[in-house]
């Protein structure tokens, strides 16, 4: 963000990964995700990009884009100040972002763009005390349901708060307060993980139409195959504690296993599919990150396993990356505004 005196606000939001319970934070689910710092998108964009480079992000992204997010929190934070009698000073901004968030994978490619320029906002007009972090997952949500993209709060939850989060969205807490229950987890209880994934974007809003219709619609099988996610995340952060590897890696697997039946095959993708077995063919863990392009494995026989994994993925023509998490990186204003600290 570059400001009127030209003292440019920065600010980074990194990549997520759900781990456990996705993708039932849309349906008052529970969910353990954690922030990933092998990609993020930052704002202001720091680099000159030329127009050669401009053209060719245009043919791949058409005109859909980030920039259309960035209007989005524009609006949703402007409105929120609004009705919330927070006001904001008249100068004016310019806001440009760079990304190296492989787009729509499942990363949360979007939500980081939508809360980085959050926080430049939430630092521009100097309100950052004045909004709670339980609700800026909210907005930046909104941001994108403004868009008519169908998506969920794990994966804004996950970047607002940084490190390794347990959520519980149940109905009672969303209806009562607008928001779920949020419980940093410690990042030493995850085991090392592994990320594959392929240049091939799937569109979360259009993976996730489908299943939400027949969710709103009453179907038996969704609801409850719904509810048998959702209590993943449960025995996933026992598990955790327990360092119970074992579990750990089953309950990945039912994960995964229920999206499948959920969304069928055609709607996830043959390649995605692909990604999840290349992993399991080797006796691994796997799962999408979010709503397909990328998973997460876990290799419960260690570092030999990991690197048969590798090659075989270098010789499928998959990323395959150890991934890094990214600790909390709230600050002390942010922490004041939580309800429970
Ligand atoms: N890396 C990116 N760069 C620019 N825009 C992006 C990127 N990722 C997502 N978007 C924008 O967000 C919209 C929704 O993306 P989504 O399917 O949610 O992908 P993701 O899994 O990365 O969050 C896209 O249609 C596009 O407008
Ligand atoms: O289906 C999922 O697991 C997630 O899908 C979306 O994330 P995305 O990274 O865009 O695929 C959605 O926003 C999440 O709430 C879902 O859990
Ligand atoms: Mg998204």
């Amino acid at each position: 963000m570059a400001t009127e005196k030209n003292a440019a606000i920065e600010h980074r939001a990194y990549a997520r990964v759900g781990f456990l319970g996705n993708p039932s934070d849309v349906y008052y689910g529970r969910a353990i995700s954690f922030s990933l710092g092998n990609f993020c998108a930052s704002l202001p964009s720091i680099c000159f990009i030329s127009l050669v480079l401009k053209v060719n992000r245009l043919e791949s992204d058409g005109y859909y884009g980030g920039v259309r997010l960035l209007m989005a929190i524009c609006k949703i934070f402007h409105n929120y100040c609004k009705d919330n009698g927070i006001n904001l000073h008249e100068e004016n901004f310019t806001l440009s972002y760079d990304t190296n968030i492989p787009r729509q994978t499942g990363l949360s490619g979007s939500s980081a763009i939508v809360c980085a320029a959050l926080s430049c906002l939430l630092d521009f007009y100097q309100v950052r005390h004045l909004i709670k972090v339980e609700v800026r997952p909210n907005l930046i949500l909104n941001a994108e349901k403004e868009l008519g993209i169908v998506a969920g709060l794990q994966d804004r939850v996950a970047q607002v708060y940084g490190g390794l989060v347990y959520m519980d969205f149940n109905k009672k807490h969303m209806d009562e307060l607008g928001h779920g229950e949020y419980t940093p987890m410690d990042l030493g209880l995850l085991p090392p993980l592994y990320l594959i994934y392929a240049e091939n974007p799937s569109d979360s809003g259009k993976v996730h139409s489908t299943v939400r219709q027949r969710w709103l619609d009453g179907d038996n099988f969704i609801i409850s195959t719904m509810e048998e996610v959702a209590n993943i995340p449960l025995e996933g952060r026992k598990a955790l504690i327990e360092k119970d590897y074992a579990k750990l890696a089953s309950l990945m697997n039912h994960n995964f296993d229920l999206r499948r039946q959920m969304f069928g095959d055609d709607a996830l993708g043959a390649m995605n599919i692909e990604m999840v077995e290349i992993a399991r063919r080797i006796g691994a863990a796997s799962k999408f990150t979010g709503s397909g392009g990328a998973v997460i494995v876990f290799c419960p026989e260690g570092p030999s396993q990991a690197k048969l994994l590798e090659d075989n993925c270098r010789t499928a023509g998959f990323v395959f990356q150890p991934t890094q998490v990214m600790p909390s990186f709230l600050n002390e204003v942010d922490l004041g505004t939580m309800s429970t600290r």
